[in-house]
């Protein structure tokens, strides 16, 4: 035998499912309810566009929220197209009966489907969230007599002739205890800033228990003209072409109230294949570690749905911040819905090859701006090309690097300018303080290195290399550049040998390698290399938390110039054990001083070194 028949729910079972589980969080009755205020009032005016019906009021298209502590009662009203009795009925107590479908199915080839908001029939329910007892007071556009409605959230309503007299509707929630902190006008204030404050008609908040102070002379204060809590035509909404840079400063600082100027901003408008419009912007960095805690607000249709959304916007762009509208994009965003949207991820392929065409702009057409800018943008585009390769691809030629001279240059410009000392090696500087001897090195003999010292600089240096073969980066003190040495000089090889059994002997390290090099510079009597690969190893293992204490240091390098008298005087005369003890342990120790600070304990026979030097040199 088969059948066939359909699946019935009652109300009552699926009431408090709504209640609980529709939203998670509860103050979203604020954003459903004055969105329909909001689609009420559009759908009226498009009804008089369309010549449908004239608006014999003239008064100005506004929603009202009026807040009153004292009866517990928010009401939500506006002069948009009213509901008749029949409306009320069908879009009201047929729950999950979307009226939007209906009048954009009446209207289908009239209206732009993306100006009404409300789509599942679900939302005027959310309003049972914080109330008990909701009531609605409505007058049609038509003419049909007023309507009041009321239900206590049980699974019967009352039905009965209305108190209105203009054209609109008043949603009065009678608030719960445990929602009372909603009849705080502060609260509710700052709730329907968060989800409103871009929503399309001017929405004024009203508190019905403040009263009206009246002056010495008895007449009534002139308060301010109220101004609506939303900006109904938010600038992102425009033509970027109709944008001037002090709006796009102010829009700035009034969302994201930040009162430092932007660096520069992209505006997305997109019409084909999908609907999108936004404004990000690029924050200022106050110094180099700062990471900014961006910020990317999504909204639908000028309604707020949630900040950061990582699926929707490509996870390093959260660094920036902005607005993005999406009217494609449901309203009730579930994570896992989004995850594995096809559509999704071509909204986040779609701003990040935005963004990228703006840096590259830039780049092209104001390079000195673009400078000026390098050390604010440079976190973000790197921590960009780790995560996302097309962007990285994009932006291969565009990345700065900073050098030594403070000039910034690309890796190309880079490698061109040391061909002839330097072929394919980048040196580079991770700690400006610590690594100093060696930058004056560098510049004393007109050689480049470059800066990358932000913590993310390690992890970028392995991705330059993957994506450039032959190029490999080179801590400043990782080798020794052939410009920095005495052309044409052949090392004594038993000299060499030598110093390196009495160094190695005295410093009790035989993990140490000694190298004779004849340096151009004849001030610098001894310095220290360290290898790179095996310094990266070493960093790598600490960032994984690993335990590098019982491990060998890095590989590092003893140089001693052979042209410094010191180097020489070691070498060929004749001293005594202690001298030369004294010496070795002395110019290891001030290399190490100019490559890394001293531990506790070589700090203190290095002072104690110290004063034995002056004493023998005041006893002399
Ligand atoms: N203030 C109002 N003025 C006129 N009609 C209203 C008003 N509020 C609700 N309605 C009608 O009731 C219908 C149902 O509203 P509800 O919020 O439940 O669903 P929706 O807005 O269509 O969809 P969503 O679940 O996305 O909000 C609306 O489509 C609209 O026709």
């Amino acid at each position: 035998m088969s059948k066939q028949g359909n699946l019935s729910i009652h109300s009552e079972n699926i009431f408090p499912i709504i209640k609980k589980w529709l939203y998670s969080d509860h103050d979203i009755f604020v954003r459903e309810i004055i969105s329909n205020a909001c689609d009420a009032i559009l759908k009226f005016r498009k009804l008089c566009d369309m010549g449908e019906t004239t608006d014999e009021t003239q008064t100005p298209f506004e929603v009202t929220v009026t807040v009153n502590e004292k009866e517990s009662t928010i009401t939500v009203s506006d002069n948009g197209i009213g509901m008749t009795e029949e409306e009320v009925e069908k879009y009201i107590t047929q729950i999950a009966f979307s009226g939007a479908e209906d009048f954009l199915n009446k209207y289908q080839d009239k209206m732009d489907k993306e100006q009404i908001i409300g789509h599942f029939g679900l939302g005027f329910y959310s309003s049972f969230m914080v109330a008990d007892t909701v009531e609605i007071d409505t007058l049609s556009y038509t003419g049909a007599p007023s309507v009041h409605w009321s239900c206590d959230g049980g699974t019967t309503y009352e039905l009965s002739e209305g108190k209105r007299t203009t054209r609109g509707t008043d949603i009065i929630l009678h608030v719960t205890e445990e929602s009372k902190e909603f009849l705080n006008f502060y609260t509710l204030s700052s709730t329907i800033e968060k989800y409103c404050n871009f929503m399309p008609v001017p929405i004024y908040v009203v508190d019905a228990n403040k009263e009206t102070t009246t002056s010495a002379e008895g007449e009534e204060n002139t308060v301010e003209a109220p101004k609506p809590i939303n900006d109904p035509i938010p600038l992102y909404t425009k033509k970027p072409s109709e944008c001037t840079d002090e709006e796009y400063k102010t829009f700035y600082s009034k969302t994201f109230m930040d009162y430092n100027e932007p660096l520069f901003w992209i505006h997305l408008d997109m019409d084909y294949p999908f609907n999108l419009k936004g404004i990000l912007y690029f924050p200022k960095l106050h110094n180099e570690y700062e990471m900014v805690e961006g910020k990317i607000k999504l909204y639908n249709n000028q309604v707020f749905v949630a900040d950061n959304i990582k699926e929707v916007i490509p996870e390093f762009l959260l660094l920036l911040k902005g607005i993005v509208d999406c009217p494609d994009i449901p309203l009730n965003v579930s994570r896992s819905f989004l995850q594995n949207d096809g559509f999704v991820k071509k909204i986040s392929d779609y701003i990040t090859k935005k963004v990228a065409d703006k840096l590259i702009s830039l780049y092209k057409k104001e390079l000195d701006h673009y400078k000026s800018c390098w050390d604010s943008i440079s976190p973000f585009i790197k921590y960009g090309c780790l995560r996302e390769e097309k962007f990285s691809t994009k932006m291969k030629d565009y990345i700065l690097y900073k050098t030594i001279d403070d000039e910034y240059i690309t890796l190309n410009d880079y490698l061109e300018k040391v061909k002839d000392t330097n072929e394919n090696k980048v040196f580079y500087v991770s700690d400006k303080e610590k690594q100093s001897q060696y930058v004056t090195m560098f510049k004393e003999n007109n050689l480049s290195a470059i800066y990358l010292t932000h913590p993310i600089d390690s992890s970028f240096i392995s991705h330059m290399e993957m994506q450039n073969k032959d190029v490999k980066f080179m801590r400043i003190d990782a080798d020794i550049s052939s410009a920095l040495k005495e052309e044409n000089t052949a090392i004594d090889t038993a000299k060499e040998e030598k110093l390196n059994t009495l160094f190695t002997s005295i410093l009790n390290n035989d993990k140490l390698k000694v190298k004779l090099e004849t340096l151009k510079s004849q001030t610098v009597p001894s310095m220290l290399l360290i290898s790179e690969e095996s310094r990266r190893m070493q960093e790598m293992m600490k960032l994984y938390g690993m335990d590098t204490n019982g491990m060998p240091p890095s590989e590092a390098t003893l140089v001693l110039n052979e042209n410094h008298p010191l180097i020489t005087a070691l070498s060929t005369k004749d001293l005594d054990e202690h001298t030369k003890e004294l010496a070795c342990k002395h110019l290891y120790d001030l290399a190490l001083i100019a490559n890394q600070s001293l531990s506790a304990d070589a700090m203190q026979a290095f002072l104690q070194r110290n004063n034995e030097l002056l004493m023998a040199l005041l006893n002399k």
